[in-house]
């Protein structure tokens, strides 16, 4: 069931010296929606997410999440309204135990207080052995907790993917954002990856935008797609549309045709 408009984006762009990176982008998502964002290389797909994130102030346009404008927030903050996302290049604390990097992204939303930690209030205890049951669970649900003890470097690559998106949710994120969370996994893995990301937008009520290059993915699980190209959003709509649309078609000439 999708709902009320989460997140509005309008005439959004930036300018990197001389380069138009992504110019007059519109773009909205509804509470429940899963939305597909994609393009060529360079199309300006990441710096849309870095600007969604806090990451970039945009040079033009209003971003509102929530019924909030983002204008002039910093990463945390946004993060701290509501949005979480994982990164194109995994950014694990790669020395951190795999239960630590979970811990972690869930620390930046707990309750108790920053003097009940001090001085070590039961609250604090409470508090932190909530988190920790809290973290388990979800490694339980990516198929992590029989890693929890590892280091995060010593994670095969899918899981370390797995991974990111477990620590994205911990931060209990309304809208969740992926940057190509296929990339470099194999057939097998990426059919998991569309499982566990329908089951866990339910399980958690989230919103999700995607970024992606796996056709079968983006096609298979989005109800909606965005389009960019050289920074423009060329096209949108449902992965039917989109798979015929013949400017889609155009900008991807070259590369792998969309299936
Ligand atoms: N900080 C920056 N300074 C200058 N140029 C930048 C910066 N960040 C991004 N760009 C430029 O913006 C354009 C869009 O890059 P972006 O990484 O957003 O593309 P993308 O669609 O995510 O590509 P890919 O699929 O290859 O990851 C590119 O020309 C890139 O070089």
């Amino acid at each position: 069931m999708t709902g009320n408009l989460l997140i509005n984006v309008e005439n959004v762009g930036i300018q990197f010296g001389g380069l138009k990176a992504v110019q007059n982008v519109n773009m909205f998502l509804n509470q429940g929606e899963l939305v597909g964002l994609i393009g060529p290389n360079g199309a300006g797909k990441t710096t849309t997410f870095n600007m969604l994130t806090g990451v970039y102030q945009p040079t033009f346009g209003t971003i509102t999440f929530d019924g909030k404008n983002l204008k002039g927030l910093k990463p945390y903050q946004v993060t701290k309204l509501g949005m979480s996302r994982t990164f194109q290049n995994i950014r694990l604390f790669k020395d951190l135990s795999v239960l630590d990097n979970v811990k972690v992204a869930n620390h930046n939303i707990a309750k108790h207080s920053i003097i009940s930690s001090i001085f070590r209030l039961p609250s604090h205890f409470s508090g932190e052995a909530k988190m920790e049951q809290e973290s388990i669970e979800f490694l339980k649900i990516f198929g992590l907790d029989v890693y929890k003890d590892e280091l995060a470097k010593n994670l095969p690559y899918g899981m370390q993917r797995r991974l990111e998106i477990a620590r994205a949710l911990a931060a209990k994120p309304q809208l969740l954002l992926l940057d190509e969370p296929a990339a470099g996994m194999n057939p097998q893995e990426t059919h998991d990856l569309m499982e566990l990301i329908a089951f866990i937008r339910k399980e958690f009520n989230l919103t999700i935008l995607l970024i992606e290059h796996d056709m079968h993915l983006v096609m298979g699980i989005c109800e909606r797609i965005y389009v960019l190209d050289h920074g423009q959003l060329i096209a949108d709509g449902t992965p039917e549309e989109i798979r015929n649309n013949p400017k889609v078609i155009e900008a991807y000439l070259g590369e792998e045709v969309v299936d």
